[in-house]
């Protein structure tokens, strides 16, 4: 058996919620083969302290509200620990609403003063995008990252509920999109992608070539991107039954795990 700890941090927000869908969605994943001598085993946990973040190999930070969540962090000796974590151990971390917000490099729309960031992410996101609490609302959103395997072409995939609640957006990705090696920046370091972005209704229909074009990307807003092992949404995918991105990053947790310590198997 090899076991694979997710955490959740569990200072304040949506903690088991996530906790809920990552049990579904483990659940949902292909069985291993019977001869499998070393099957996969998750262990989900909350985690609020600095041992039991020493204990996961993966850990989403849920939405809630950021400025809560880095003062208590900070109380609790976690911002080091998860700094180290997200930049310097390189384990798969998750971040939805508050959780992206935290792991943005920079934000702006921030508290008075500013507020303390984990980081991880070369992007700026600017916080309460569209307006307060009673402004929240639910969009369909086309996410192609999702089609992999799921026998879906990517322009076909269904679309995603996206709930977005007082939910930043990506509003600038701070590294050159350009480079001489694509994908990757000057300091080898991998770019931001891109992996959804929000239309808003009656902006015209989404295609590669209209994305191009400045005046229509005026229009979109950056809501899913990715750097490295470091995953953010701006929505949250675990107020919803869809287990779909929570099991397209359990696999990926276990890749991950498994090019750590090459004797996880190739199960799920
Ligand atoms: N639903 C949410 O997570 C809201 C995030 C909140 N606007 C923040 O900055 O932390």
């Amino acid at each position: 058996m090899t076991n694979i700890t997710v955490g959740v941090l569990a200072l304040q927000g949506g903690v088991i919620e996530h906790l809920s869908l990552l049990r579904k969605a483990a659940a949902s994943l292909p069985t291993p083969p019977a001869d499998d001598v070393k099957p996969i085993r998750f262990s989900f946990i909350e985690v609020r302290t600095t041992e039991q973040l020493a204990q996961c190999d993966a850990l989403i930070i849920p939405g809630g509200e950021s400025t809560t969540m880095a003062i208590v962090a900070r109380r609790l000796g976690l911002l080091e620990p998860l700094r180290q974590f997200v930049k310097i151990d390189c384990k798969p971390v998750w971040g939805t609403c508050a959780g992206l917000v935290m792991l943005a490099e920079e934000a702006s729309a921030t508290k008075q003063g500013g507020q303390e960031l984990v980081g991880g992410l070369d992007v700026r996101v600017l916080r309460n995008r569209y307006g307060t609490q009673i402004q929240s609302f639910v969009a369909d959103l086309n996410l192609p990252f999702l089609g992999g395997d799921a026998g879906h072409a990517a322009d076909v995939v269904p679309p995603f509920r996206g709930i977005f609640i007082r939910a930043p957006v990506v509003e600038e990705i701070m590294t050159p999109s350009s480079r001489s090696t694509p994908g990757t920046g000057d300091d080898g370091k991998e770019l931001v992608e891109v992996l959804g972005v929000f239309r808003k209704p009656g902006s015209g229909i989404y295609t590669a070539e209209s994305s191009s074009t400045e005046s229509q990307k005026v229009d979109e807003d950056i809501v899913a991107v990715r750097q490295r092992n470091v995953f953010g949404t701006s929505f949250h995918p675990e107020l919803t039954n869809d287990t779909r991105i929570h099991a397209w990053w359990l696999k990926y947790v276990v890749d991950a795990a498994r090019q750590r310590n090459p004797s996880v198997p190739n199960s799920v």
